[in-house]
């Protein structure tokens, strides 16, 4: 029933007047079937009793039947398409707006999310389509099973035996509706094989994945797990397409037989005098659009069993969004105490093992913090919570003593920046790539020049068509950049905030060399420091230790826990993992 709701409010946010008018039409196309074939029976029964007044008049109300059903038929299609388009956009947005409601990034790495999302949005008949023109549909199908219904009662009005036909009509439509569940749930239990082959395909065909793979020549294997992933996809598609064809198959078999013995009936009244010429031709008339009926009939259960499953996935996504509400207090202004994380425990959704177990930190206001750690110590982990983008699963992390849990997610954001490992390649005009790091300032142009001077980026832009105002990115004929480029600009992006709350690096330079990388952080801890009174906390991570050691704090993890912090002279001092591996980077860097 929430179901059904959902799909008639979509329709109605679509266009109210159009989608009554659209009823309006159904409604008469379906009646007018029904007159058509009563306005035969009239006009055979007055020509054979030559009442002249009866024949113009069953004539004349056989033509109006006929212009009704071919104007309805043709404005049926424009309307019902009018109100679809309308519809898909609203419901395109709505999901755009619940997938970018939620603060967390959790359900863009969830499986069960992921798969919703591939199959509302796999366009067609099969995605977003089937909701938008669900509420049409529904109309199209109520006034199918009108114009069943009066068919069935007309033909009984001749003889009761001639109803058992509805008996026989119902066959296709009975087994059709067990072929279409067959073939829904093969398609569900394949979505996660489908968006695996996707991910395969993806590898070989994209340019930059597609570098890699021809060099190491896995591209072979990748094509032969795509085509095993694809192949058992469409076994079990094709197996339930068969299965279908079979219960359909069984389903029009009934209705033909039925059929036959209802034109023996006719056939057997008529030869007893007891069915005129005209209950003759109304037989055949309506008998003949049974079939016709009882297709559209089915067509339309098959297509809002898939509106309904869509509608589904779409009302899930909206209630996940809804679960994770927006709101709450206003961050602090300044920091004067600076962000602490309390017994900070987390584990990945799905995963068995915990990512980060016991950490106790405290990042003071204005300092600059780096953490250092092997790959797959836990270090973006952490970014991720202290920006929010997951959740912690145990202990606490407060802003200024106020739990971070309290602050409004989107406020939190508007004093965090970021620059990241795997940054963005935004194909926008130069300097709105950079620009929309605030989008306040998009367009100041000011703004965004001290952003790209603070990232080293001048030259970058400089040497460009049209500047700031050049197009970037292949995909709309625009100005490629160099991978290190495209980082400079990520990391002037993370600039645009001039005085955040947090800033977070995270191996933000990894395309840079070690004197560029170098170079650019001693300019940001003198930012930083510089803008010492909103406390500002910077959390720089990095693998190269020639910059680490500026850091006013360095933070040692590993397997997901803090093995060591403290200043780079106290941790040298101590002679543990940090000065172990300080050492080690030294003296493969020493000429
Ligand atoms: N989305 C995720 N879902 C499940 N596990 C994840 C996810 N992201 C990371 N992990 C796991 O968490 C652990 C820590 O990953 P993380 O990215 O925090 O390490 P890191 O120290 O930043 O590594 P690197 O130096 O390579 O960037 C890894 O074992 C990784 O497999």
């Amino acid at each position: 029933m929430q179901v059904l709701g959902e799909m008639i409010a979509v329709s109605a946010r679509a266009g109210r007047t159009t989608m009554l008018w659209f009823v309006l039409l159904v409604a008469t196309k379906a009646v007018s079937v029904a007159l058509i074939g009563l306005t035969q029976r009239w006009l055979v029964d007055n020509a054979i009793a030559d009442i002249t007044r009866g024949i113009v008049a069953a004539a004349a109300l056989g033509a109006v039947a006929h212009a009704a059903l071919s104007v309805s038929a043709q404005l049926e299609v424009h309307l019902r398409d009018d109100i679809s388009d309308r519809a898909e956009v609203i419901i395109n947005h709505d999901i755009l707006a619940a997938t970018s409601a939620v603060p967390t990034i959790e359900h863009l790495e969830r499986p069960d999310y992921l798969d919703r999302l591939a199959m509302l949005r796999s366009g067609g008949a099969s995605g977003t389509r089937a909701l938008a023109v669900s509420t049409q549909v529904l109309a199209q199908t109520a006034a199918s099973v009108l114009s069943l219904s009066l068919s069935i009662w007309l033909l009984a009005g001749v003889h009761p035996a001639l109803a058992l036909l509805a008996l026989a009509g119902a066959a296709p439509l009975v087994l059709g509706n067990r072929a279409n569940r067959l073939v829904r749930r093969a398609m569900d239990a394949t979505s996660g094989l489908a968006r695996r082959e996707q991910a395969l395909h993806d590898l070989c065909v994209q340019p930059v994945p597609g570098k890699e793979i021809r060099t190491a020549g896995s591209g072979p294997e990748l094509s032969r797990r795509a085509r095993t992933t694809w192949d058992a996809a469409m076994r079990t598609e094709v197996g339930a397409r068969w299965r279908a064809a079979a219960w359909r198959f069984a389903g029009w078999t009934v209705f033909t037989a039925g059929f036959t013995a209802a034109v023996g009936v006719v056939a057997a009244l008529a030869v007893d005098g007891r069915a005129s010429a005209g209950d003759i031709i109304l037989i055949i008339t309506l008998a003949s659009r049974l079939r016709e009926q009882i297709t559209s009939t089915m067509f339309g259960i098959v297509r809002l069993a898939e509106a309904g499953r869509i509608t589904d996935h779409y009302r899930w996504l909206k209630t996940y969004a809804a679960a994770h509400p927006t709101g709450g207090d206003a961050a602090p202004e300044r920091l004067t105490d600076g962000i602490t994380m309390t017994g900070i425990g987390f584990t990945y959704p799905g995963s068995g093992a915990p990512t980060l177990t016991g950490i106790d930190l405290h990042l003071p206001p204005g300092a600059v913090v780096a953490v250092v750690g092997v790959n797959g110590a836990g270090k973006t982990t952490l970014v991720k919570l202290l920006t929010g983008l997951y959740t912690p699963t145990s202990g606490s992390i407060t802003v200024d003593g106020r739990p971070l849990a309290t602050i409004d997610p989107a406020r939190w954001a508007a004093v965090a920046t970021g620059a990241f490992q795997d940054f963005a390649k935004p194909q926008l005009p130069a300097g709105e790539t950079v620009g929309i790091g605030d989008l306040p300032r998009l367009h100041d142009s000011a703004a965004i020049r001290t952003a790209v001077e603070q990232a080293g980026a001048t030259e970058i832009i400089a040497a460009l068509p049209n500047g700031a105002a050049t197009q970037l990115g292949r995909h709309f004929d625009g100005a490629e950049l160099a991978h290190g480029q495209w980082q400079k600009l990520a990391l002037a992006r993370a600039l645009m905030r001039q005085r955040p709350l947090l800033r977070v690096l995270d191996e933000p330079t990894a395309a840079l060399d070690p004197q560029a990388e170098h170079d650019l952080f001693e300019r940001f801890t003198t930012h930083t420091r510089a803008a010492a009174e909103t406390g500002t906390v910077t959390l720089l991570i990095s693998h190269r230790f020639s910059t680490v050691h500026m850091a006013d704090h360095i933070v040692v993890l590993s397997h997901g826990t803090i093995l060591e912090q403290g200043s780079h002279a106290d941790l040298l001092a101590t002679g543990g993992e940090y000065a172990k591996l300080y050492t080690m980077q030294a003296a493969a860097y020493a000429p």
